[in-house]
């Protein structure tokens, strides 16, 4: 049998006391290519990516590598990394310092751009650019999987069209999940949508109009 190369997540039950937060949820991240997941504010993007990471632990859940469930995936070697949406690094830590430690290597496209920044203490770069740098710092990480929460957030238009082509290059070597609120950037790289509302994940097949439709995004 052929086991096409992904990780997989559903069965999943959170609840933060009464409220249910995640109950009906089937998520495919397949290697080489980039999955997106969009919804409303609070609707549990976050946590579903921590749930696949494994840091945060629900009620139930099933997350799968290459259809092997597994207890918990950030401690399985060079399976899986993620961005949260607050600064991942110290600010007294060197870039490159940071870098070496992940393994992360950023290559020759970005070596202008490396140069200037790898002596620099994250501490020292602004918002945007310490946003660009840990984005960069999972990006080039030697794993698997990368799961990118609003990479996207306090950047300048330049980095954005910047990262979606980084992202783009990358995901030859790495199945890539991205949420991220600048919808129109998001879709641009996703070769698959998933909306998630009411604690249920639905696959878009024509991603704006379904968008529209569900009122995500203005008529
Ligand atoms: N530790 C917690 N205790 C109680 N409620 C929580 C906790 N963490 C998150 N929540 C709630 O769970 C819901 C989902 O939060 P989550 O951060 O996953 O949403 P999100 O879709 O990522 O939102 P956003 O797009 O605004 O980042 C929110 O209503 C939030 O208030």
């Amino acid at each position: 049998m052929i086991v096409s190369r992904c990780l997989e997540a559903d069965s999943i039950e959170l609840s933060y006391g009464e409220r249910k937060i995640l109950q009906s949820i089937y998520l495919k991240i397949p290697f080489g290519e980039v999955t997106a997941i969009l919804g409303r504010n609070g609707c549990g993007k976050s946590s579903l990516l921590q749930i696949i990471f494994g840091t945060l632990t629900p009620a139930f859940k099933s997350v799968r590598w290459d259809k092997i469930y597994i207890e918990c995936p950030y401690r399985e070697q060079s399976l899986v990394r993620y961005l949260p949406q607050h600064p991942l690094t110290s600010s007294s830590m060197r870039v490159h310092n940071v870098f070496d430690w992940y393994g992360s290597s950023v290559g020759d496209t970005m070596k202008e751009k490396w140069q200037g920044v790898k002596n620099k203490r994250f501490g020292e770069l602004s918002g945007g650019e310490r946003r660009f740098w840990e984005t960069l710092l999972i990006l080039f990480s030697p794993v698997q999987y990368i799961l990118l929460d609003e990479p996207f957030s306090h950047l300048s238009p330049v980095y954005v069209e910047q990262l979606k082509d980084l992202i783009i290059a990358q995901k030859s070597q790495k199945g890539i999940l991205i949420t991220d609120h600048l919808y129109r950037d998001v879709l641009d790289i996703a070769d698959h949508t998933y909306f998630l509302q009411n604690g249920t994940t639905y696959l878009l097949a024509d991603p704006v109009q379904e968008l529209t439709d569900r009122g995500y995004i203005p008529e």
